[in-house]
Formats: structure tokens, sequence, C-alpha cells
């Protein structure tokens, strides 16, 4: 089945927003973009590049200098920004004296819904990301691959329309890594949500996304949006195929290219 996202229909959208901090570096500049319903895009760029930035801005969690960061409005309409947006960040910051149900809840619980009611939610959360066994065990008791599952799933439980992610992958080892791209993927197509995702990884981004947003540091910006027209489910087939390759290669070469003469951070 070939269930590409069309992005006809717009969740977020940024125009020509920059962002300055107070002492002076001008971390993103002059971003426009147009996320659409079930988009999966990736932010691909080196070390200081603005993917961080500009993700915080879409959260609200960081003011924007200049431009605009506009909502669709059944999205502002519905129940607030903050139900249509959930967060992943690169460490699972689970709170460690909690368990696993709790853990999860715990967004739900600040919104004022009792563990009661809570209950059939935060177990769906926790089937969606294959932890139903563990909703009673401690952090302490998981793999570094569970604890981010854990994440995911209390970024999910409020079911927001718009998933930012973090590197959150980028600490795990490359086994668990390919499983949780394969999970991830699995659980955005059923549940048909929007993904923005920060990597520094070309194979990664190429393989989950739709559109590959390219950026470069100094000052951080958009360099290029590369499509990925490739039919989703994307397996070991997709992995391994001569495509996938020159996917990769192509978008490779964009990043070099942005990269020709610029001083990268590490
Ligand atoms: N709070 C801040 N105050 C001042 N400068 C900042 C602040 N946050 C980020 N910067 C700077 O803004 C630029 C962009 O940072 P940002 O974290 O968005 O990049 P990034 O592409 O996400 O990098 P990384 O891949 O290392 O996370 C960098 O030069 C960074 O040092």
């Amino acid at each position: 089945m070939n269930d590409t996202p069309s992005s006809t229909q717009q969740l977020v959208s940024l125009r020509n927003v920059s962002k300055r901090f107070a002492n002076g570096t001008l971390a993103l500049q002059g971003m426009t973009l147009d996320c659409g319903e079930h988009d999966f895009i990736s932010f691909l760029g080196p070390s200081g590049c603005g993917k961080s930035t500009a993700l915080r801005l879409i959260a609200g969690l960081t003011r924007i200098s200049s431009g605009e960061v506009r909502w669709s409005k059944t999205a502002a309409a519905s129940s607030g920004i903050d139900r249509e947006l959930g967060f992943v960040f690169q460490e699972p910051t689970l709170m460690p004296w909690a368990r696993v149900f709790d853990n999860v809840w715990l967004p739900l619980k600040l919104a004022g819904v009792g563990r009661d009611a809570a209950e059939p939610v935060v177990s769906q959360a926790l089937e969606m990301v294959g932890l139903s066994r563990f909703a009673n065990v401690y952090p302490r008791e998981l793999s570094g691959g569970m604890k981010m599952r854990v994440s995911i799933a209390r970024a999910l439980v409020t079911r927001p329309r718009l998933l930012l992610m973090d590197e959150p992958f980028a600490a795990l080892d490359e086994m668990t890594r390919i499983k949780l791209n394969n999970d991830l993927l699995a659980i955005w197509r059923e549940h048909r949500f929007s993904i923005i995702f920060v990597t520094h990884s070309v194979y990664e981004s190429v393989y989950l996304s739709n559109r590959i947003v390219v950026m470069a540091p100094r000052p951080g910006r958009v360099i290029e949006e590369i499509r990925i027209d490739e039919p989703y489910p994307r397996g070991e087939a997709f992995r391994t195929s001569s495509r996938y390759n020159a996917h990769c290669t192509a978008v490779s070469q964009s990043l070099h290219g942005a990269l020709h003469g610029v001083d990268i951070d590490h």
C-alpha cells in the first residue's frame, strides 16, 4: 500500500522565522516550513545548525525573534496547542522514583485526569510501544531502548497531532535504533499523527521521512528540502535497496554542499 503523506492539510506553518539569542547568536535565520497532517519531516544537519532551536520554537518553548509560527485553525481551536504537541528528547527524562505507568500518566495527571480515568489511555499508550507487561516496573529495571519507548508513550498519551522528537535514538546502539525506527514508523502509520524528527543521520532521515529539511550552521538556516517519495511501509527491503542508497547519496551531497567552507563544531 502506498500511503505516502500528501501534505494537503497544513497543521503548523513557519513563515520567515528567526531566532537571535541574547548573546547575539543567530541560531535560526528565515525558516519557512509547512508541516502537513501525517507528514514525517526530518531536520538534518550538523551541530549548531538550529535544529533544536527550530523544534523549541514550534513547541513554544523558546520565543521567536521575528517571523511567525501559525497553527491550523482546527489544531488551535480543539484543545489548545499544548495538547496538540508531544515532545521526546534525546534523554528519556523519566522520573526514577515512579513506575512506568505513573511516568506515562504524568501529562494527563497534570491536565487533571485521575488515575482510574487515565488507566485505559495509559494502557493503550504502553501497548503502542510494546510495553504492556512493564507498567509496574521502575525505569532502572529497563534497558535504554525500553526507557525511550516509555518516553514515546508519555508523549503520545495525550494523542497529540504533532510529535516533536529531538535526536531520540542518538544514544542507542545500532540494533535497538533500527528496531525503534521500525516501531516508530508502524505507530505513526497506524495513528496518523505528524512527526518532526531531529537527527544527524542521513541514513535515519531517509529511512523514516517523507520530507528532509537540510540545514547548515552560522547562521542556522535551511539549505534545501528533499522529498523522499517512497511508499510506506518501509522495511529491510527498502533499507537494502538501490533506491534507498540513491536517496542517501543525494541527501549526503546536499549536506556536504551546504557545509562547503563551514567550520563545524565537532
Ligand atoms: N540558549 C541559548 N543561548 C545562546 N545560544 C544558544 C542557545 N541555544 C542554542 N544556542 C546556539 O544556537 C545555535 C543553534 O543551536 P541548536 O541547539 O539549535 O543547534 P542544533 O542544530 O540542534 O545542534 P545539536 O545537533 O548540537 O543539538 C548554536 O550556535 C548554539 O550554540
